[in-house]
């Protein structure tokens, strides 16, 4: 029966929380939406569950829903400790959906206090001072500054948190890097000390996975943790590995892409360089949805050549694109998985989570096992669509390197 639970705010999120649980040792199924119909063998095996949710950019109060079910869910499985996954990157709006989902978790649970922990070094998302960088520059200098969903004005996590939950700037705290040098019994008693004195939110600073696993030991006696992967990796699950081996299908090597990250825009380059693509501009898709569709689905089951085949709305740099397009092509993507599937496609790389979440839901697949892991955060995955296995790697969209959409089916068959 599973012990731990996780509630990701994408579907990409939950790929790579549930990939830190395995490596920690929890055989882990990642389940789709708090209203996935039960699928009792993969549950009932896990020691983790993950509910792939798609409520990052969803209104707060759906959000929070959606959320509250999925907890419902994950106790009904047993579930006493749990985890709310975000993005590395913090990605939210001034009104959520981080703070109001956190704070809707730990209120159902009765519990006082969590921490706030989004660093991922690996992905080089590391937080000091309660500031989250990645890379080499503070949130508000990288590319999330201009995403098209979730702008991120602000590297300044505490200030970025207090609009989102009740308490405000009393709710939010922060443990600074020297406590967490200072090892998991001073964090513990920081963490503490800031629930005594009122804050409910703890931002605890990391810039190394041996930080986070400070911040894991030192949260052991916390129901609710709250953060991006890494924080997970720190865990102890009950066994060594709980990875399915997987044997990619024969069959074309089709990309769908409608993540708008940088890191995607150079893999949908190094892979249109190397195989071929379509992209699949709003425009074209306004004017005649049906003849651009069946033409990428047409391309697409013509390559197979054993290079990846791209079908893309992810833009250049210099675009300017329009937020209000992006359903049509969250739409327009989930159609051309749809069709490709039924004729007979098996293995499907998707970049983006909100391209992710659309895509998987239209599939109907109802949950996956963990394959091999291809990059930090990035693995094969296996689900079961009309009785038939599916191969899916779903990408966060700044995860993987520039090759990875080349590189994710070789070695693989
Ligand atoms: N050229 C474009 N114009 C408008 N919206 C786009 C364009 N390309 C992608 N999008 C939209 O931007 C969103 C990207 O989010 P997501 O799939 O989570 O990936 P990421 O977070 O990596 O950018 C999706 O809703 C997608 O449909
Ligand atoms: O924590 C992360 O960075 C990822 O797991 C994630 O959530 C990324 O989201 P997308 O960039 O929208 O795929």
């Amino acid at each position: 029966m599973a012990t731990l639970g996780a509630i990701a705010d994408d579907l990409t999120g939950a790929t790579d929380v549930a990939i830190a649980l395995t490596s920690a040792g929890y055989r882990t199924t990642v389940v789709l939406g708090a209203d996935a119909p039960h699928d009792g063998d993969a549950v009932d095996g896990a020691d983790a569950v993950v509910v792939a949710l798609k409520s990052r950019t969803m209104p707060v109060d759906e959000a929070v829903t959606a959320s509250l079910r999925a907890l419902e869910r994950l106790r009904g499985a047993g579930c006493e400790r749990f985890y709310v996954k975000y993005c590395s990157t913090f990605d939210s709006t001034p009104a959520g959906n981080i703070g109001p989902v956190s704070e809707a978790v730990l209120e159902a649970l009765g519990e006082s206090v969590t921490v706030i922990a989004p660093a991922f070094p690996a992905n080089g998302r590391t937080v000091y001072r309660g500031h989250l960088f990645v890379g080499d520059d503070p949130l508000d200098e990288s590319p999330m500054r201009h995403h098209p969903l979730t702008p991120m004005t602000d590297s300044n996590l505490l200030r970025l948190l207090a609009p989102q939950v009740s308490g405000g700037e009393a709710d939010v705290a922060l443990v600074p890097w020297p406590t967490v040098a200072r090892g998991a019994e001073a964090v513990r008693d920081a963490i503490g000390r800031a629930g005594d004195a009122g804050a409910r939110f703890v931002v605890v600073d990391a810039l190394t996975d041996a930080d986070l696993a400070t911040l894991a030991r030192a949260t052991e006696g916390l129901r609710l943790l709250t953060g991006g992967s890494a924080l997970a990796q720190g865990l102890t699950g009950p066994r060594t590995s709980g990875r399915t081996p997987l044997t990619l299908p024969e069959g074309p090597r089709v990309v769908l892409s409608g993540s708008a990250s940088r890191a995607t825009q150079g893999q949908v380059r190094h892979a249109l360089a190397v195989g071929g693509g379509r992209q699949l501009r709003p425009a074209e898709l306004r004017e005649d949805f049906e003849a651009t569709v069946s033409g990428a689905v047409a391309l697409a089951l013509d390559s197979g050549d054993g290079t990846p085949f791209v079908v893309y709305a992810t833009a250049s740099p210099e675009d300017v694109v329009d937020t209000a397009d992006a359903p049509l092509i969250e739409e327009a993507l989930a159609e051309v998985a749809e069709r490709l599937v039924a004729a007979g496609t098996r293995s499907l790389l998707v970049a983006g989570g909100e391209t992710s979440g659309a895509v998987v839901q239209r599939l109907g697949v109802a949950s996956l096992a963990l394959g091999p892991e291809i990059d930090p955060g990035v693995a094969w995955m296996l689900g079961q669509r009309d009785g038939r296995d599916i191969h899916l790697m779903l990408k966060s969209g700044n995860f993987g390197r520039e090759d990875l959409f080349v590189r994710a089916w070789e070695g693989s068959r």
